[in-house]
């Protein structure tokens, strides 16, 4: 078969800062978060100290994190292919072919679960993940270029329904971080699905209950600051792979390609970076009282709303509130697992404040979308309902 050349993409049209924002995030950003951990086991843990506490390079290289993380994704994906749980279908391509996706995220979770209770059981010293982070995230980055290096090389040989509008403009930069490559799959496995849900938010997890059991190793019993933190992302994530089929419905799956961007947030930035408050308190311990527990509790628990994929706008209830009020609740859900780590550091609070920003970002993209595909409904609808995630403010 022919190589496909083809340019879907209008140069006008390209999002992250265009050829010179694709060039840059690759590099700042695995950069980002070899810093971040290391600031986070700093007994300072000041993003802003000068010289920033950089790793001898001899702390970044394991090659027994090599194969932790080859085993990771190799056990993920075998849980993937287990002929359990039911297979839902997709939204309609672009050729009106619709793919089928195995649902059976939330068994992946159980079934890691228990095999992670036999291993503690056996004695397995899951606290040694606080000593392995920094290789491990090295190695996860590398996967994670290796993996957007074979997606883009593979994309030249998909027909051209298959590729995504967004990511092919002819630049490789450019095109390398967007993805080429809207559903690539080999046979019946789905690599952007796999990844979206599988290895690097159950990793997230799994790294959160290693820095417990460190915490257990060094002081005797985990803090109620370390539980609040492990218990509040354990319920995200496992909403997230309890309502596993919502995500077929996301910008991720059904416009954007898979390349570097997804690749690398997917499997290192997530695991990496999402479970920074727990780190922060294995070096950095916070005492909590019962209320201060108690109100972050409340926080936490505020409903949350399942995604809207309705052909009909919703102008009431919660979507005639703000336009999306599911990330006002995403916010607050992550505003209430930094503050068991207490105030006097800003580093807890990487994710609200890195998450605000993606939510901003991502909601002028979900905006950009809906009103080229509702047109003036679309602009009917942020009349009634003029704010568009926190209500008076933005
Ligand atoms: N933790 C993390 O890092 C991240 C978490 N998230 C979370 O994922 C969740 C899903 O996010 P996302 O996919 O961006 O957004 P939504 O689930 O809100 O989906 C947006 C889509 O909903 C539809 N829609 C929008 N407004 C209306 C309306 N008034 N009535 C009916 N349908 C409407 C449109 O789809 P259509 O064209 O089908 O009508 C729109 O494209 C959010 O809770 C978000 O916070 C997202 C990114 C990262
Ligand atoms: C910094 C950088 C390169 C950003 C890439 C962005 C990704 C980290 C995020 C894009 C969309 C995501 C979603 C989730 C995790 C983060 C990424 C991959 C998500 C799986 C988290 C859990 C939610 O319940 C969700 C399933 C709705 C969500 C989907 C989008």
């Amino acid at each position: 078969m022919k190589p496909n050349k083809h340019k879907l993409t209008h140069s006008a049209e390209r999002e992250f800062g265009g050829a010179l924002g694709a060039t840059c995030i690759p590099v700042f950003l695995p950069l980002t978060v070899l810093y971040l951990l290391s600031v986070c086991r700093s007994p300072a843990a000041s993003v802003l100290q000068w010289p920033p506490p950089l790793p001898p390079t001899a702390h970044l290289w394991d090659p027994l994190a090599v194969v932790l993380i080859v085993g990771w994704i190799t056990l993920q994906s075998f849980l993937y292919l287990l002929p359990i749980g039911k297979v839902s279908e997709g939204l309609v391509l672009r050729d009106g072919s619709r793919l089928k996706y195995p649902i059976n995220g939330f068994h992946a979770l159980s079934i890691t679960a228990v095999l992670l209770i036999v291993c503690l059981w056996l004695g397995m010293p899951h606290g040694y993940l606080f000593e392995l982070i920094l290789p491990l995230a090295v190695c996860a980055i590398g996967v994670s270029y290796l993996l957007s290096m074979y997606l883009y090389i593979r994309s030249f040989w998909a027909p051209q329904h298959a590729l995504s509008l967004g990511g092919n403009t002819g630049n490789p930069l450019y095109d390398f971080f967007m993805g080429r490559e809207l559903n690539p799959r080999i046979g019946d496995f789905d690599l952007k699905y796999f990844c979206e849900l599988r290895p690097g938010l159950i990793g997230w997890v799994v790294i959160n209950l290693g820095m417990l059991m460190k915490e257990v190793e060094l002081r005797g019993s985990p803090s109620l600051a370390m539980l609040l933190v492990n218990g509040f992302q354990l319920l995200y994530v496992t909403d997230a792979l309890w309502n596993e089929e919502a995500v077929l419905t996301t910008m991720d799956i059904v416009h954007d390609g898979f390349g570097f961007m997804l690749a690398f947030g997917d499997l290192a930035w997530v695991p990496f970076t999402y479970g920074l408050q727990a780190m922060f308190l294995v070096v950095h311990p916070q005492s909590l009282s019962t209320l201060g527990a108690a109100g972050i509790i409340l926080l936490n628990d505020l409903e949350t709303i399942a995604t809207a994929t309705g052909k009909h706008l919703l102008v009431s209830g919660w979507w005639g509130f703000v336009r999306h009020p599911n990330y006002l609740g995403d916010l607050l859900m992550a505003l209430a697992w930094s503050l068991p780590c207490g105030m006097s550091h800003i580093l807890p609070y990487f994710y609200v404040i890195y998450f605000t920003i993606l939510l901003i970002h991502r909601e002028a993209r979900d905006e950009k979308h809906c009103r080229a595909k509702y047109g003036l409904a679309w602009d009917t609808y942020c009349r009634r309902v003029p704010y568009r995630i926190i209500p008076y403010i933005y």
